[in-house]
Order: C-alpha cells, then structure tokens, then sequence
C-alpha cells in the first residue's frame, strides 16, 4: 500500500534538494506534482482539491521556519496535511456510560466486517473486557458460521439465532442480543451485519433498522482499502443512509494505491479508528493517522528530525547569525558555542545522523563520532573569557594553558580548536561577502552549486560542502538537506548559516594526549 505514492512524493521533495529559497514557482510546481501524485493514488478530488490548497498557502505563508531547508519545508507541511487528512490526532473507541456499550459493523460484502468483529472482540478481550459478537448477518449461509469460528479464535462468545428457526430477523437478534448481554454480565457487544456486494436499498434500510433497534454508541463503517475511487460513493452511500460513527480501514497489507484509506475521512467526516493489516486476529491496531502519514512520506526517522531542529534552533538564535553574515559581522567562538549547544540539545551526535534515510551504511563511522568530544569542544570554549570568546586574537600563550587547564585538556587541544576556528572565520567572511553582493540568492546558489561539486571532490573554493574522507559527505538517495550545521557532509556549513559546523574539520579524536612541553 502507498508504494507508488511514497516513491512519487520522494522524488518530488528530491527536486527541491539544493534550493536556497522557495520561490512561488517553486511552490506551483511542487503543488501541481504532489496533485498528480494524489490523483494517480485514487484520492478523491476533493481531498485533493483541499490538500492543495493548504499546501499552496502554507508554503507561501509566514509560518514556514527558517530552521528548515526548502524541501524540508514541504516534507514538514505535506507530512502534517496527510495527517490532518486522515484524522488529526485521531479518536478512541467510545464507550457507553452504562454498560453494555454497542458497536455496530456495517460496510459492504467482503468488506471485512466479519474478520473486524473477530479481531476487535480479542482485542477488546485483551483490555480486559467482556465482548458479546452478535451475528445479524443472516443473509449469507456462513457467516453465522465463520463469526462462530472467529470468536472461538479469540476466547469469546456469541450469540445467533438458533439453528432451525428459519432465517431469522436480524433486526430481532440485534435486540435480543442486548438483553442476552446483560444477563451474563457482558460489558459490550459487537453487532456485525449483513453486506451486499453493492449498495442497495434494502440492504441500507435492514441496517439503519438495526441502528434503530440497539441505539448503538459505534456505528462503525469498515471498508476495503483496495476499492479505489469506488471507495467515495461508498463511504458517502453508508454515511447518508445509515449514519456512521467511525470508519475501520480493512486490508491495508493490500497493494492499492490508497486512495481509499487517504479520502474515507473527509468523505464520512467521521474519524478513522482502528486499521485492519492482514486475515489473522492479530493483524489489527489502533489507527494513528502521524503513523501512517510517516509510513506513506517513508522518510523514516528524518520526521524526527525535522521537529527536532526546529526546536533545537530558535528563531532568535537563526536570525542573529543570518544579520551576522549579512551585516559582515565577526563570527566569534560565543556563536559556535551557541550552535555546538543547539546541535547538542538534539540528542547524540550519532543518533541525530543515524537518522537520515541512507545513513545505515555510515554505522561504523558514526559510532567513533563519540559525544565527548563536542563536549570537550564545548568545555573549552567555556573555559575562555567573554572578550576570549569575541576575539580569539588575545588568547596568548598563557591564556591557552589557563583555557587548557580549566576545560581539562591539553594546550594542543586548545591550539587545534583555535586554529580550526580561525579557519571557519575565513570561510565565513567569504560566505558573507559573497551573500553581502547585489544579487546575493544567486551568489549564494552558485555557492551551493560548489558545495555539491565539492562532495565529489572536484570543487573550487570556497569549499563549504562535503568531505570525502573523515565525514561522511553528500546524500545518498537524494535525501533533503538538513537543517543547516545537520548536513554532515557540511557540518562545515549548511544553507546559508555555515557557522559552527566547521565541527567534523575540528578532527576531535586528535585532542587529546598532548607532548608535555606545548605551552604556547
Ligand atoms: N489481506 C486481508 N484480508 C482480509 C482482511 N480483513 C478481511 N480479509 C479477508 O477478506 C475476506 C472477506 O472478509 P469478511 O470478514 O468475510 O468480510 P465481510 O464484510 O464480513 O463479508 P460479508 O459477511 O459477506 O458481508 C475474507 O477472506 C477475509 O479473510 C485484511 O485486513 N487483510
């Protein structure tokens, strides 16, 4: 399920990879791609229609974060529009105030309903409930039969009419069923109904007589996930005619493009509650619409990590170093203290790469990425005095051994970090010139244009990008750029705020074991 849809939506936000800025043309392509994609996945149009809008105006509002780079900015709005889409934060089964609490099943033949009572009575066993199933499906011979098996499966009991009194009312042992519940002390019962293999007048009449017969605190509509467009007239038929309370999307381990599982909540406007992912009793969950967003965006962890930068670098911290390089202001050791501290709060360096998509191959690289040395980084930077941190020129040799000697490290250790630091500087004078220019967005594209270029290790200076060798450099599966001092090709320098992230260069696994004599 969603394969096609995860792939298109992929190499959509791959084209966005590299941009500085996201233009309004930007922003229509984008939107128009991501509308194809949602159309060819069966999503109603509707859906879509609203999907796009929001998009489009998100993109193009003010709340987009400067934390975030361009493509990250679309995954974070799409992400969080799938989720609205399929429920927000999504519903609990309600239950009644006085018990027995009864859930209705209805949907269409096939659709699953008989597996769903089965499965949803083991799980509300599980709760510690005392489930009733009750088989109003008289239609078809064996349903009876195969509710029988199901509750057998899953430890619980049902009631059906007895055998030989002819067909039966189904609307009549809904209403005994009730009755039935309460004398052997069941908490709730589970009446599953009859479907049709397509939507008829009867077949709706005989359930909205159900309805009406056991005032149900559920109704709950189940319906394939596989059927495609035909999902809507469906949901919309069901809906109208027998009201509807709460939606279970069935055979979601199906391959179908989705686009019944994506439209079935605005249609109904009724939440989706439980999702249903295989022919066993255990192949069903609560539904959780951010789950299956992520599961259909398939950017894994990198979610996360959106959330987190964000987070992590206010928008205080983002504007101040972006005036710096704009104003040509001095990047000073207070600054990359500032960003070692922010990169920190995301949790362990290691962690934080670990969860960019195709960063598993990387493994045993990241695991030397030990945290104590940006700690020790950290340590020493705090070891110098205010006017150290803003003009690194003053720290003579006797400072260096105060610094070494109160951060717990060695002088070299001290020199290494300053001599790095003085480095990132240059670069960042560079950096700032170049943005300073008239026409700067395009200096600073054709900035990143080198930084890819540098990646593979054939670029001109400035040199921000990826390290071939040490770092892990560039994107594998045209991954979006982190956010900027995350990208670790270019811890040495993201979009447009290069600052701090000159870290990896800092070689941390060399401070340490000084000679003795390196007092300087
Ligand atoms: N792969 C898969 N198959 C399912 C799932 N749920 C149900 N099925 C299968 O789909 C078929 C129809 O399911 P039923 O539960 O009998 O459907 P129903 O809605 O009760 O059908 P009627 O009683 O005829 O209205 C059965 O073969 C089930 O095993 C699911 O989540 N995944």
């Amino acid at each position: 399920m969603f394969d096609t849809l995860s792939d298109r939506l992929s190499g959509i936000f791959g084209k966005l990879r590299g941009k500085g800025k996201l233009t309004d043309a930007d922003i229509d392509a984008t939107a128009r791609e991501i509308r194809l994609a949602l159309l060819e996945a069966d999503v109603a149009l509707p859906v879509v229609k609203a999907f796009i809008a929001s998009l489009r105006e998100r993109a193009r509002g003010a709340e987009v974060s400067q934390a975030l780079n361009p493509a990250q900015q679309i995954i974070k709005i799409v992400n969080e529009e799938l989720i609205q889409v399929l429920g927000g934060e999504g519903r609990r089964l309600q239950f009644a105030k006085q018990p027995p609490t009864v859930i209705m099943l209805a949907g269409l033949q096939g659709s699953g309903k008989t597996t769903l009572a089965g499965k949803l009575s083991r799980w509300l066993k599980n709760q510690g409930h005392q489930p009733l199933l009750v088989a109003c499906d008289l239609q078809r011979p064996n349903a009876v039969n195969q509710l029988q098996v199901l509750a057998q499966r899953a430890g619980v009991d049902v009631y059906a009419p007895q055998p030989g009194n002819g067909v039966g009312d189904p609307v009549q042992v809904a209403r005994d069923s009730i009755e039935h519940a309460k004398r052997t002390a069941k908490d709730i019962v589970i009446v599953d109904t009859a479907g049709r293999l397509g939507i008829d007048a009867e077949m709706m009449q005989q359930a909205a007589d159900i309805r009406a017969a056991v005032d149900p605190d559920e109704v709950i509509f189940v319906i394939d996930a596989m059927v495609g467009q035909d999902a809507v007239r469906t949901a919309e038929a069901f809906r109208d005619g027998v009201g509807i309370t709460g939606v279970v999307l069935s055979k979601l381990d199906g391959d179908a493009r989705g686009g019944a599982a994506l439209s079935v909540r605005h249609v109904t406007g009724q939440p989706i509650l439980f999702a249903s992912t295989g022919e066993k009793l255990e192949d069903f969950d609560v539904f959780h619409p951010d789950r299956m967003a992520g599961r259909i965006l398939d950017m894994g962890d990198l979610l996360t990590l959106i959330e987190q930068a964000e987070q992590a670098f206010d928008e205080d911290q983002k504007e101040k170093m972006t005036n710096k390089l704009l104003g040509g202001e001095q990047f000073t050791l207070e600054d990359f203290l500032d960003q070692l501290i922010a990169v920190r709060r995301m949790g362990p360096i290691a962690n934080i790469i670990g969860m960019m998509p195709g960063m598993g191959q990387l493994k045993g690289q990241l695991d030397e990425l030990d945290d104590s040395h940006f700690d020790r980084v950290t340590a020493i930077i705090r070891s110098m005095t205010p006017g150290e941190r803003t003009n690194p020129k003053i720290i003579n040799g006797s400072r260096r051994l105060r610094i070494a000697n109160g951060s717990g490290v060695t002088v070299m250790d001290v020199n290494q970090l300053l001599n790095r630091f003085t480095d990132a500087q240059k670069m960042m004078k560079q950096m700032s010139g170049m943005m300073g220019l008239p026409g700067g967005r395009r200096s600073a594209t054709k900035s990143s244009k080198n930084k890819r270029k540098g990646a593979k290790g054939g670029g001109n200076r400035p040199r921000v990008g990826g390290r071939p060798g040490g770092m892990p450099g560039g994107f594998p599966g045209g991954m979006p750029q982190l956010p900027p001092g995350l990208d670790p090709g270019a811890l040495g320098g993201g979009q447009g705020v290069p600052p701090g992230f000159k870290l990896p260069k800092l070689d941390f696994n060399k401070l340490s074991k000084p000679p003795k004599d390196d007092n300087r």
